[in-house]
């Protein structure tokens, strides 16, 4: 699904959250949003989501503005997992994700095999299948995480937003998580906050004071200047001798 953004911006009271965004990301395209802490990068995540009210500017998903579109609408094509995200306390593990379908069902309408397959598929995709049955109350941290992006790829949306998914995980499951992201055939919105893995985007945007002020490809962003700039950090870059890849390793600029 293409998106495209125009003007977007938002207001808490006085205050400018996030100011003018305009942005293009291609069907399919893996879209990483970095910017120090408090830049508005979760802000403009759940805009494009459709989550706020008075919203400045205009979203379009594959040309059609999401002003025209009902939340059931969006709901089928979007999904968003927020950074503090919470589920319903009682709720089992299975039951967490089959929330993901809901969009999909008409009222009362039960799951179906094909629901059912689907939910399956999500929860084995972040490595939940053996903890279907656990309660919400008794998941680490991490799980927590897993399970709020498998009821994500149970909603089978074309537009997938992650809020920094990989806080909270294992190293294992962080790689197992941007390894999926990367493959799914869906375009993906990421926040993060780990430059090395933000290289691994097909394009960066830098957010700083609610504008993004800089896009595209991570080598061409992540430059020494914008680093020092935006980030407040050095970094000198290393090649990884296993596969030529070029890691950063950083050094605060300031005492
Ligand atoms: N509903 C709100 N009311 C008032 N201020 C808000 C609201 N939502 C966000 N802000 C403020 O807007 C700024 C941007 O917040 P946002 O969460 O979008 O930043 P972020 O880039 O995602 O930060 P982080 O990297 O720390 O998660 C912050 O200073 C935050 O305090």
């Amino acid at each position: 699904m293409r998106l495209s953004t125009t003007a977007l911006g938002w207001k808490a009271g006085p205050r400018r959250i996030v100011e003018d965004v305009t942005l293009e990301i291609a069907s399919g395209e893996t879209f990483g949003l970095i910017g120090p802490n408090g830049s508005g990068k979760s802000t403009l995540l759940r805009l494009i989501a459709g989550l706020l009210p008075r919203a400045e500017g205009e979203v379009r998903l594959d040309g059609t503005s999401l002003s025209r579109l009902s939340r059931r609408q969006i709901a089928r094509r979007i999904a968003l997992v927020e950074q503090q995200a919470d589920t319903d306390e009682s709720l089992s593990v299975r039951a967490a994700v089959e929330l993901g379908r809901t969009p999909w069902l008409s009222a009362l309408q039960p799951l179906g095999a094909a629901d059912a397959q689907i939910v399956d598929q999500a929860l084995a995709a972040v490595g939940m299948a053996q903890m279907t049955g656990a309660h919400w109350p008794t998941l680490s941290g991490g799980e927590r995480q897993r399970v709020h992006i498998a009821r994500a790829l149970a909603q089978r949306p074309r537009l997938l937003l992650l809020d920094e998914p990989t806080n909270h995980l294992d190293i294992h499951h962080q790689l197992a998580l941007l390894r999926l992201v990367d493959r799914l055939p869906v375009t993906v919105i990421l926040a993060l906050h780990d430059l090395n893995q933000a290289m691994g985007c097909d394009r960066l945007g830098v957010m700083a004071d609610g504008r993004l002020i800089a896009c595209g490809r991570p080598r061409d962003v992540l430059t020494p200047a914008r680093l020092a700039q935006t980030f407040r950090v050095g970094a000198t870059a290393l090649t990884d001798p296993a596969d030529h890849a070029t890691l950063l390793r950083f050094r605060c600029l300031e005492e």
